[in-house]
């Protein structure tokens, strides 16, 4: 993790808002996918806001925090993209503009309702590029070879895993990318209380995602709200 990054002032950020009394629970949502959403058969309850909105809503800090974020998502995808294959000068369209500094991006805080028994969260990948994770309690399980492994609590470090949506333009690049399905387990009010930071790299949400090869051939494309609206629907099923 940077030194630069005030991981703790974002924690605390996460902590307050899980109070009842709240004013951060008014926000606004904004379509399906920002504001203050408790999914359906999950316990995972989040605010959720895409970059432009983070100014608007967050305290500078913590916006400070998420344009941190973007530039070590741009990092990551820029690295993977190079092993990739695919031409640097295909990168922006790829990736929905990601790549240059512009796509979208959530910074999402996320904790676990333990008044019911549901579980944390169901086995599902993410739909974006990369997704950049604190990771400061127990529960979060990956999946390799078939069996769920834990993800360890480490301070200090980041977790980082690859999402649909660069699995999917990377599909005919000379080395794809696999989507980790993961899975947070069913939390008890006795357990250590799970916050979670959740960064999100993304492309625009409605533009397009392009299929390169490495010779710098479109091979396919689709939409990203046909692609995102598909996942939804698994997460919450
Ligand atoms: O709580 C976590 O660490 C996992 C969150 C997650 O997987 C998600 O929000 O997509
Ligand atoms: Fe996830």
């Amino acid at each position: 993790m940077p030194d630069e990054l005030d991981v703790e002032a974002a924690r605390e950020f996460g902590r307050e808002l899980t109070k009842p009394d709240s004013g951060y629970r008014n926000i606004p949502n904004y379509g399906d996918f920002e504001g203050f959403i408790a999914l359906e058969n999950n316990q995972q309850t989040k605010l959720a806001l895409r970059r432009h909105h983070w100014g608007q809503h967050y305290p500078p800090t913590i916006a400070k925090f998420g344009r941190q974020l973007d530039d070590i998502g741009v990092i990551v995808m820029s690295e993977v993209l190079r092993q990739s294959g695919i031409p640097e000068s295909c990168w922006a369209q790829a990736s929905g503009g990601y790549s240059s500094g512009g796509g979208t991006a959530f910074l999402n805080f996320v904790h676990y309702d333990t008044t019911h028994p549901n579980q944390g969260l169901r086995p599902h990948t993410d739909y974006g590029f990369v997704t950049i994770l604190d990771v400061m309690a127990p529960g979060l399980q990956i999946q390799v070879g078939g069996e769920f492994i834990d993800v360890a609590v480490k301070p200090g470090f980041l977790a980082i895993h690859f999402g649909e949506a660069l699995n999917f333009i990377t599909r005919y690049s000379g080395r794809q990318v696999g989507a980790v399905v993961h899975r947070v387990l069913s939390q008890k009010s006795e357990d250590p209380v799970r916050h979670g930071i959740v960064y999100f790299a993304n492309p625009d949400l409605d533009g397009e995602l392009w299929q390169f090869d490495p010779t710098g051939e479109v091979q396919g494309s689709s939409s990203v709200a046909n692609l995102f609206a598909e996942l939804e629907q698994q997460l919450t099923a």
